[in-house]
């Protein structure tokens, strides 16, 4: 078994995450991909959509994704977790051959900053999303994956522009938005 770990905060969901999880389908040879919503990222300090809706959401859109699935291990948690940690669990419940973990060229900044980054560059093979604004020289000595799609959550966040939210999702982003 050959998998592949998408973790993130998805606060909320974009079409950049989506043809993240489509070109790493195509482009790495795996069996699974799971996608990883953060409780809250550990170097974040709070969330806008609560962890079980940015679950939930996550889990409308890969549905269709036969080899994707969503998992609730780091929202179980409560609190930020490591990636090293989910790395581990996901390690013990499949047994995989290789693991790969897709960060975008944004988190390559701080990528040695992570906790127990040394002994995770062990665990995984990191594939870079590339990310138009943040360029990264270091990207070269990983594999990447093309993306050029210009959006963050945080632009959504202050403007919701529903261009950019996947159809299967698009009512209940514009019905969170309405309660906020
Ligand atoms: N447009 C994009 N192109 C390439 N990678 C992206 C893009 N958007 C997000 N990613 C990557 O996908 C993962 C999950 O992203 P995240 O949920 O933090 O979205 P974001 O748009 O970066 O959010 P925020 O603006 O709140 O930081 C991260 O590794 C991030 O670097
Ligand atoms: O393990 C760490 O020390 C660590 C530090 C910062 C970020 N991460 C992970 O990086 C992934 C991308 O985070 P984000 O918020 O950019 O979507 C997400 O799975 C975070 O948990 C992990």
């Amino acid at each position: 078994m050959r998998i592949a770990i998408f973790g993130g905060s998805f606060d909320p969901l974009h079409l950049a995450h989506v043809a993240i999880v489509q070109n790493a389908l195509n482009k790495l040879d795996i069996d699974k991909l799971i996608v990883v919503p953060t409780y809250l990222n550990p170097f974040k300090s709070s969330f806008y959509l609560d962890p079980q809706t940015r679950f939930e959401l996550l889990k409308k859109v890969f549905i269709k994704f036969e080899q994707v699935e969503v998992s609730n291990y780091e929202i179980n948690q409560l609190a930020p977790s490591y990636s090293i940690n989910t790395v581990n669990y996901l390690k013990d419940l499949y047994n995989p051959s290789k693991i790969y973990l897709i960060i975008g060229e944004d988190n390559m900044e701080n990528l040695e900053k992570w906790y127990k980054y040394d002994e995770l560059k062990k665990l995984v093979e990191f594939v870079i999303a590339s990310r138009a604004g943040f360029e990264s020289k270091k990207a070269n000595e990983f594999k990447c994956l093309d993306i050029n799609i210009d959006i963050s959550s945080t632009q959504l966040r202050e403007k919701i522009n529903l261009d950019y939210i996947p159809r299967e999702i698009k009512d209940d982003i514009l019905n969170l938005n309405k309660k906020r």
